[in-house]
């Protein structure tokens, strides 16, 4: 029996920058792959998730790789200011596992890793299949008509508009905190970034507007913005 590899298209250190964690500092560690779609753009009109801002096919990015469990900890903690340095370690350490699916890969053994070592354990998922019972803080973000296994969580955070999830489907899901977050439009509109040139997307005007309209209209929904779009950070 093979030792178990997790397929991983990048790791960085930045700011979590959307939902009710926004602004604390994470590793992000991105999974390659996803149940939703084949990360192709010839495949996108076709996918049940079609509006992914995120590439996540391959292991080619920033300190992507196959890794066991063993490995994969030891980079995501070298990550954190002075974790592995002896150094004191500041803030509680917190690692966002996202994708691509993350759930596709992403089990109890290496949660409970990662808490080992010191860490508070994210999840960004699209909630279509079961995760490990022990990760700390659940970020469920439904997509189209895609059935959910996930129903209970600490934020719902629902891309808006979505003609085939709209917010009031998900009045059943049992949520700390509910927020729609406007769907980025892949002509960037308005970013204050220094990356602006580069970039493939960024805040729609347009879909903010009605967000923040429907949140008006029903406030046990908030807006979620994604900060780290306007911070030009990753
Ligand atoms: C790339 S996904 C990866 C995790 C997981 N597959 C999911 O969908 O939640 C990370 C987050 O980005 C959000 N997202 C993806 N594309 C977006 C877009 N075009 N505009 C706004 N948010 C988007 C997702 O809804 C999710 O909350
Ligand atoms: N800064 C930052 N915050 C994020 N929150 C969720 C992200 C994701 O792609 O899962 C993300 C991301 O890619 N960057
Ligand atoms: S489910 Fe998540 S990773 Fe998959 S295509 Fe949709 S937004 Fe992207
Ligand atoms: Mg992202």
């Amino acid at each position: 029996m093979g030792t178990k590899t997790y397929r991983v298209k990048e790791i960085f250190y930045t700011l979590q920058g959307e939902g009710a964690q926004a602004g604390r500092p994470a590793v992000f560690c991105r999974f390659s792959r996803c149940n939703l779609w084949n990360g192709t753009e010839e495949g996108r009109s076709a996918a049940i998730c079609s509006f992914c801002d995120t590439d996540f096919i391959g292991t080619d990015g920033h300190l992507g790789g196959r890794y066991t469990s063993g490995q994969l900890v030891e980079i995501i903690q070298d990550q954190w200011p002075g974790a592995t340095k002896g150094e004191h370690v500041q803030g509680k350490p917190y690692v966002v596992c996202t994708g691509g699916e993350p759930a596709l890969q992403l089990d109890k053994d290496l949660v409970l890793a990662l808490q080992n070592a010191g860490f508070e354990v994210a999840i960004e998922t699209n909630g279509t299949l079961p995760l490990p019972d022990n990760i700390d803080w659940v970020c469920l973000s439904p997509k189209g008509d895609s059935e959910l296994v996930v129903i209970d969580c600490d934020e719902l955070k629902l891309v808006y508009p979505q003609g085939d999830a709209l917010p009031e489907r998900f009045d059943y899901i049992r949520a700390d905190h509910r927020y729609l977050q406007p769907m980025a439009d892949f002509e960037p509109v308005v970013i204050a970034s220094d990356k602006l040139e580069g970039a493939k997307e960024g805040l729609s005007v347009s879909n903010t507007r009605k967000a923040v309209q429907y949140c008006m209209k029903h406030p046990q929904w908030k807006l979620s913005l994604q900060t780290h779009k306007m911070l030009g950070i990753e």
